[in-house]
C-alpha cells in the first residue's frame, strides 16, 4: 500500500499521488515574527518536518516553501485590532523591520536545533507586495472585491462553497454574530487591503491602486505559493487554527483568481496544550526552546516528546514526560553508539517501517517497532544500519550523537592514564607535572575508583 495521509478538504485518508512526480510541492505556513517561537508553534513545524522526510523516504523530491509574515497579520484573525508587527514593535522599542529579522533569525535557529529540514525557498511577504497586489486585481477582476473606508474586502458570499474546508455553518454564524461588522457585508468577508488609517503613520505601508496600506494576511499565502509552486499544487499544511479563518480565506482568494482549491492535500497539525488549553503567546507560560535548554534540556527531546504523539491528536506538555522523551532519547543514542559500524539494514524492519509511516506518519507506532527492533536479536550491525535509516525520518541525529569521554582526544587520554599510573607507583612530582600539563591543554581530571575521569574545561 502507498502513503495514505489525512485530507482535511475531504475529510478521509487519501492516497497520496503527487501531481508532477517526482516532485512534491509543499507549502507550510510560517511565522508572523513579532516574537519567538513558543514550542506549541515548534509542534506543527515538527509535524511537517516528519511530513517531508516520509516524502523523502518514498522517493520524492521536495520542493518545499515556507513563508515569513512579517506585515499584516492583527492581533484578531478577523482583520481588527493592531498589526502584530507594529505591537512588537511598541513592546520592544525596536522598528518593525528589526524585529522581523530578529525573530526570522531566531526562528530558524530553532528548527535547526530541532533538526528541522530548511525549506528549499523562505518567503518574506514584505517581499513580495508586487504579488499580492496583482493577486487582489486578479479576484478584482472576477468581481469579488469591494471597498470600505477602512481597505478593500473579498466577497465571501460570492462563492457558493466558502467555508467548505472547515464545514462552516455561515447561516448560524451570522445569526449568532456579536461582533460589529462595520462596512463588511458579510461576516465571512475579510481583508485583502487594508488602508493606513489617516492619523497615524505605519512602519510598514506601500503605495496601490487602492491608496495607501498594507496587505491582509492571507493574502500572502495565495500569491507567493502561487509564484513559487503554482497555482494547485500538492500538499498545503499549517496548524488545526487555520482551518476556519486562514486556509478558508487562502482558499477563497485562488478559487476566485485561479478556480482551484488551491492544494490537492490539506494537513493540519493539532495543538500542543498546557493544562488542557492551546499554548498561546498570549496566555500561560510562553516556553520557547531556548527555556528548555537553559533548564538543562536537550532540544531533540521535545523533538522526541512530540513523536510520541499522532500529529492530529492533542498533546498536553507536561514538564515529566519531557523528562522520559529526554531518556528514551539517551537509551537510545547510548544503545546505537555501542553497536559500532553499521552493516546492511534488515529489509523485513524497513518494510514494516515503511508501512507505519507510510499510515498517514503514525509514530507512536514507529516508536513502537524502533524500540522492539533495539531490543531485538538482529546482529548489532544490521540494527546499527536498519536505525540509521529509520532516524532518516526520525531525525533525531543518532549517527552523529557520541559520548562526551569520546571527543577527548587520544593523547589526552594517553597523559591520564600516565598519571595514573605514577601515582600507583607512588610518583608523586611525576603525577604533578602530568596533572599540570593537563590543566594547561584545558583538561581537568578526577581520580574515581573506575579509575581517571578527565573532562574539557571548555
Ligand atoms: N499551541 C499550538 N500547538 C501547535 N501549533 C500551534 C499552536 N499555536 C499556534 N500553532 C501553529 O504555529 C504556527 C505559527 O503560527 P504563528 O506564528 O502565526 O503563531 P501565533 O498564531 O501568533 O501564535 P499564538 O496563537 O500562540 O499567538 C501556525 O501553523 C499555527 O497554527
Ligand atoms: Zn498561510
Amino acid at each position: 500500500m502507498g502513503l495514505q495521509l489525512y485530507d482535511t478538504y475531504s475529510r478521509q485518508l487519501r492516497e497520496f499521488q503527487p501531481l508532477n512526480p517526482p516532485t512534491v510541492g509543499l507549502y507550510t505556513c510560517g511565522p508572523t515574527v513579532y516574537d519567538y517561537a513558543h514550542i506549541g508553534n515548534l509542534r506543527t513545524y515538527i509535524f511537517e518536518d516528519i511530513l517531508r522526510r516520509v516524502l523523502e523516504f518514498n522517493g520524492y523530491n521536495v520542493l518545499h516553501v515556507t513563508n515569513i509574515t512579517d506585515v499584516g497579520h492583527l492581533t484578531s484573525d478577523a482583520d481588527e485590532g493592531e498589526d502584530k508587527m507594529e505591537k512588537g514593535s511598541k513592546r520592544t522599542g525596536k522598528t518593525a523591520w528589526e524585529i522581523a529579522e530578529l525573530y526570522t533569525q531566531a526562528f530558524k535557529a530553532d528548527l535547526e536545533r530541532l533538526n528541522v529540514l530548511e525549506p528549499k525557498v523562505w518567503c518574506r511577504a514584505t517581499d513580495h507586495i508586487q504579488e499580492q497586489i496583482e493577486f487582489i486585481q486578479g479576484i478584482e477582476a472576477q468581481g469579488f472585491t469591494y471597498r470600505t473606508a477602512d481597505g478593500i474586502y473579498f466577497d465571501t458570499s460570492r462563492l457558493s462553497d466558502y467555508g467548505f474546508l472547515a464545514r462552516l455553518d455561515i447561516e448560524g454564524l451570522q445569526a449568532g454574530a456579536r461582533v460589529a461588522m462595520a462596512e463588511k457585508r458579510n461576516l465571512t468577508d475579510f481583508a485583502l487591503w487594508k488602508f493606513s488609517p489617516t492619523d497615524q503613520t505605519r512602519q510598514m505601508e506601500w503605495d496601490s491602486l487602492w491608496g495607501r496600506g498594507f496587505p491582509g494576511w492571507h493574502i500572502e499565502c495565495s500569491a507567493m505559493s502561487a509564484k513559487y509552486l503554482g497555482t494547485f499544487f500538492d500538499i498545503h499544511c499549517g496548524g488545526e487554527d487555520h482551518i476556519p479563518v486562514h486556509h478558508t480565506n487562502e482558499i477563497a482568494q485562488t478559487q476566485a483568481c485561479h478556480g482551484t482549491h488551491l492544494a490537492n492535500f490539506w494537513m493540519h497539525g493539532y495543538f500542543l496544550q498546557l493544562d488542557d488549553a492551546k499554548m498561546a503567546k498570549s496566555s500561560g507560560e510562553f516556553l520557547t526552546i531556548q527555556r528548555l535548554v537553559d533548564r538543562g534540556y536537550d532540544p531533540l527531546a521535545y523533538r522526541y516528546f512530540c513523536l510520541n504523539a499522532s500529529y492530529r491528536a492533542k498533546l498536553n506538555f507536561t514538564w515529566q514526560s519531557l523528562d522520559g522523551a529526554g531518556t528514551a532519547l539517551n537509551r537510545l543514542r547510548t544503545i546505537s553508539h555501542g553497536w559500532g559500524e553499521a552493516g546492511i539494514p534488515d529489509d523485513s524492519y524497513i518494510q514494516r517501517f515503511t508501512s507505519h509511516v507510510n499510515n498517514d506518519l503514525n509514530m507512536p507506532q514507529t516508536l513502537a517497532l524502533t524500540w522492539e527492533m533495539v531490543k531485538g536479536d538482529l546482529p548489532d550491525d544490521t540494527k546499527k544500519a536498519t536505525l540509521t535509516e529509520f532516524d532518516k525520518v526520525l531525525g533525531l541525529q543518532l549517527a552523529d550523537w557520541s559520548p562526551i569521554t569520546d571527543t577527548i582526544p587520544e593523547e589526552i587520554m594517553a597523559l591520564a592514564q600516565q598519571r595514573h599510573q605514577a601515582r600507583l607507583e607512588k610518583r608523586w612530582q611525576d603525577a604533578d607535572q602530568l596533572r599540570d600539563q593537563l590543566m594547561a591543554a584545558g583538561y581537568s581530571v578526577k581520580d574515581t575508583p573506575e579509575g581517571p575521569q578527565v573532562n574539557s574545561n571548555e
